[in-house]
C-alpha cells in the first residue's frame, strides 16, 4: 500500500477552511465517446444501480453501453454551450460566487473547490486542490437539496475512498441535505414570482423532481419525503392553493417501476384533458443541465402540447442567481462554526525539522 505523500501540506501557512462542491457530472464532450466513459463510470456505481454486479455488468457492457451514448449524445449536442456543458459551467460559476461571498464573511481563509462525482473536475483532483490549499478542515457540501443515497451518498463514497490513499487526512463534514432551508425555499418561491411577472400564472405549476427506483424508497431512502416537503414548502410561501399545484417524477431509465407520477405521463394526460397552462420546475436540480434543458424544457413541452395542452414554460433552476449563491453561503457559515480555534500551524518549525533529520538518518522517504 502507498498514500498519497502528505509532507507538501504547508505547515508554516495558515491552516485554511475547505469547502469542496460536488455535482454529478457530466461528459468532457457530447461525442459519443466521451459520454460512453461518463455513463460507464455512472452507471457502474452500485448507489445508483444496485443490481448484483455480474448480472448488471454484462447487462451494461453488453447492451445499454452499446445504444444510450448515441442517443444520450445527441441530446447532449442540443444543449451544449460555448462554456461547454451547462451543468459545470454553471457549477463554475457558483464556485467563483461562494468562494467571494465566504471570504467577506468568514473570519479566516477559505478556498472552495469544485469536483463532478463522474468525469472531471474528479474528486481526487478538488482534494488535491484543498490540500495544496492548506485546508486541514474539509466541509463536504453535495449541491443535492434532497437527499438519496443515489447522489448524497455517492458524493460522500467518492470523497472517502479517495481518502482511503491519503496518509494525513484532514478533519471532514458533511452537508447532508437542505431541502426545507427557508432560504432555499424563499429564493425558489421568488424564482417562480419573477417567472409569473413575465409570463402570468400558469393554470397549473408542476414541481418536476429527478426520479429513482420505487424500490430504493420502500427500503428507507428519504428522498421522496424530502420532495414533497420541498414543494409543499414552496406552494405555501407563494400561497397556492393546493388544486394548482402537483409534484412529479422524471429521468427514469430502464424497465422498472420508478417513483410516480411520471412527469412525462402527466404531462400527455393533462394535454390530452385540454389543460390550457402549465409551468414546470425542477427543484432537486441546483443547476440546469440535460435533465431540465432537454427533457422538461424540450422535450416534455412537445408531449403536452402535441396531446393537445396549451401554454407550456419551464421555470429555470435557481443557478447562481444571487439569493441561492446567499442561501449557499448562509448554510456553509453555519456548518463551519464550532470547531475548535486553530492554535497554530498544525506541525511546527521545530517538528519538521525534527522529522527532515531523521528522514535523513532512517533512509525514509515519507
Ligand atoms: C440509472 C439510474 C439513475 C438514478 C438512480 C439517478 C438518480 C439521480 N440523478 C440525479 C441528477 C442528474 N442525473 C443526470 C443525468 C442522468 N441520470 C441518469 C441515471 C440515473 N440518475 C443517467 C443515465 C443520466 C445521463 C443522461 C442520460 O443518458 O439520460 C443529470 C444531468 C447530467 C448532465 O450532464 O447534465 C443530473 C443532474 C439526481 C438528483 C438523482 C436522484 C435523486
Ligand atoms: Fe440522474
Ligand atoms: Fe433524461
Amino acid at each position: 500500500m502507498s498514500f498519497v505523500n502528505t509532507l507538501d501540506f504547508r505547515h508554516d501557512s495558515p491552516e485554511c477552511l475547505g469547502v469542496l462542491l460536488v455535482n454529478l457530472g457530466t461528459p468532457d464532450t457530447p461525442g459519443v465517446p466521451d459520454v460512453r466513459r461518463y455513463l460507464a463510470e455512472f452507471l457502474w456505481d452500485p448507489r445508483v444501480v444496485e443490481m448484483a454486479r455480474l448480472p448488471w455488468w454484462l447487462l451494461l457492457h453488453g447492451m445499454i453501453l452499446r445504444t444510450r451514448p448515441a442517443r444520450s449524445a445527441h441530446a447532449y449536442q442540443s444543449i451544449w454551450t460555448e462554456d461547454g456543458s451547462p451543468l459545470l459551467a454553471i457549477a463554475r460559476r457558483q464556485a467563483t460566487a461562494l468562494q467571494g461571498l465566504l471570504e467577506a464573511r468568514l473570519p479566516g481563509p477559505v478556498r472552495v473547490a469544485l469536483a463532478m462525482r463522474y468525469g472531471n473536475p474528479s474528486v481526487p483532483a478538488a482534494l488535491a486542490e484543498l490540500k495544496a490549499a492548506n485546508a486541514r478542515r474539509v466541509l463536504v457540501f453535495p449541491l443535492y437539496p434532497q437527499y438519496s443515497a443515489s447522489t448524497t451518498a455517492s458524493a460522500f463514497d467518492a470523497v472517502t475512498r479517495e481518502l482511503t490513499r491519503w496518509r494525513w487526512l484532514p478533519e471532514l463534514r458533511f452537508i447532508n441535505q437542505y431541502h426545507d432551508e427557508p432560504g432555499y425555499i424563499d429564493a425558489l418561491a421568488a424564482s417562480i414570482r419573477e417567472h409569473w411577472a413575465r409570463h402570468g400564472e400558469p393554470e397549473r405549476l408542476l414541481f418536476s423532481f429527478h426520479g429513482i427506483p420505487r424500490d430504493y424508497f420502500e427500503q428507507g431512502d428519504p428522498y421522496h419525503c424530502q420532495c414533497q416537503k420541498t414543494a409543499r414548502l414552496v406552494a405555501e410561501r407563494l400561497g397556492l392553493a393546493r388544486e394548482r399545484w402537483f409534484l412529479s417524477f422524471q429521468s427514469r431509465l430502464g424497465r422498472q417501476e420508478w417513483l410516480r407520477p411520471y412527469t412525462d405521463e402527466t404531462l400527455k394526460e393533462w394535454g390530452a384533458a385540454g389543460v390550457k397552462s402549465v409551468q414546470v420546475l425542477s427543484p432537486g436540480f441546483s443547476a440546469d443541465c440535460l435533465e431540465t434543458l432537454e427533457e422538461v424544457a424540450i422535450e416534455n413541452s412537445h408531449l403536452f402540447q402535441e396531446a393537445g395542452g396549451g401554454s407550456y414554460s419551464y421555470i429555470p433552476c435557481l443557478n447562481d442567481r444571487p439569493d441561492h449563491m446567499t442561501m449557499l453561503a448562509d448554510l456553509v457559515v453555519r456548518h463551519s462554526g464550532g470547531w475548535p480555534e486553530v492554535s497554530g500551524p498544525a506541525v511546527d518549525a521545530a517538528g519538521l525539522a525534527e522529522r527532515a533529520s531523521r528522514a535523513r538518518t532512517m533512509g525514509a522517504k515519507d
